[in-house]
């Protein structure tokens, strides 16, 4: 079974569940680092196993532009060309496309746009992605779609909604012959559009469920919109996509956002928010949010969360972290993600603890008071 569901906490939806993968098990709520060229910035794979990383993802578009999918195929796959051996979700470029260039065009065969690199003209077709996630290897691979820009006219969410979904059948038509490549099986998630149109998330959620995927993300989303919206949104879809299936929220996001997300119902989550804030100085802790480059840090001893179990916090001092920042060091960069990342896994393990003792609503509210603070 791709996804067990073992509990739904009896006060709200948070779910505990197990995604099982031939690159190993993945216990939800889940956290995805973003590792968009191959590499979560600044980590090495053992750094990853450190702080207990069971999935990361990287990203279609990237990995098509440079090094290129045939070059990583012909090097064994992404899990090996990179050295990682636990799971890998690939997102399968739309958005990308969307976020990093003015788009090009869109018809009803695909995406035609232009290399951020060199100009070049490319065109992402339902196809062109899958089989160039099949190059990657990736254990889950995700639907081409087109996500709204927010706002929208209800008009653009419709037809886009349309488009997505015919993208979607022709995915599911080739998924369903599948061969991988590297033996080891590979998943197809669908993602849900409809920008903040409830009707239009209902059509697009039915329509995809219809098709019968092993998972569903909620797209759309995290794209500007206010934050009540993304949780109506979640809230709302999470009630008609199948109780059975992984449910992943694309794009999110701070450490409340992802616990918000939770008691709604969703189960993984991607954010490049641990790993940037990391690289700008910018911490999270049990106790607050952290800006280590502030002079006040500048004779602190303490560790920058002496709740942490990481290896920055066992090890180094505010101080120091502030000193190598100040000074451009590598090394401040790679410490402070290492803590950034296992605080994100360290949340979403908490949270899957106390779903299991089904006080994750209060458990939440707690965490909530002290998390959302900022630390001066
Ligand atoms: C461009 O703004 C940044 O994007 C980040 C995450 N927001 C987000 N929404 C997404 C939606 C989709 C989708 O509908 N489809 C597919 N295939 N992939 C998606 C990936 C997504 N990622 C935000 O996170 C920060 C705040 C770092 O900057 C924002």
């Amino acid at each position: 079974m791709f996804f067990d569901l073992k509990h739904t906490d009896v006060n709200s939806k948070a779910r505990a569940g197990v995604l099982n993968t031939d690159h190993g098990s993945i216990e939800t709520p889940i956290f995805m680092p973003v590792g968009t060229q191959g590499t979560v910035k600044a980590l090495s794979p053992r750094d990853l196993k450190e702080v207990n990383a069971s999935i990361i993802l990287g990203n279609t578009y990237h990995l098509y532009m440079r090094p290129g999918h045939r070059l990583i195929e012909k090097m064994g796959g992404l899990h090996r060309f990179m050295g990682w051996d636990r799971a890998i979700l690939t997102d399968s470029g739309g958005f990308q496309v969307f976020s990093l260039k003015e788009l090009r065009k869109i018809d009803d065969e695909g995406i035609l746009f232009q290399s951020h690199l060199d100009g070049s003209y490319h065109k992402f077709t339902p196809q062109l992605v899958l089989e160039i996630q099949r190059s990657l290897g990736s254990d889950i691979m995700m639907v081409l779609d087109e996500c709204p820009p927010y706002p929208s006219t209800r008009d653009y969410a419709l037809k886009s909604n349309q488009l997505t979904i015919d993208w979607a059948r022709q995915a599911r038509e080739i998924f369903s012959g599948w061969q991988p490549l590297y033996g080891h099986r590979q998943w197809l998630f669908a993602i849900v559009q409809g920008g903040t149109f409830k009707d239009i998330r209902e059509q697009s959620a039915r329509a995809l469920m219809e098709l019968d995927f092993p998972g569903y993300a909620i797209g759309g989303l995290a794209v500007g919109e206010p934050k009540d919206e993304m949780f109506d949104i979640t809230d709302f879809c999470t009630e008609i996509l199948p109780e059975q299936k992984p449910r992943y929220l694309m794009g999110v996001g701070m450490p409340d956002d992802i616990l918000e997300a939770i008691e709604r119902g969703v189960d993984m989550f991607d954010c490049v928010i641990p790993t940037r804030n990391a690289r700008n100085g910018t911490v999270f802790t049990t106790e607050g949010k952290m800006v280590l480059k502030s002079a006040r840090f500048k004779e602190d001893t303490k560790p920058v969360d002496a709740n942490c179990q990481c290896y920055t916090c066992k090890n180094f001092s505010r101080a120091y972290l502030r000193h190598l920042y100040n000074a451009n060091e590598i090394l401040g960069l790679t410490l402070a993600t290492i803590h950034n990342v296992h605080f994100y896994l360290w949340l979403v393990r908490q949270a899957r603890k106390a779903i299991l003792q089904d006080n994750y609503v209060s458990w939440k509210e707690r965490i909530l008071q002290k998390i959302t603070r900022v630390v001066e």
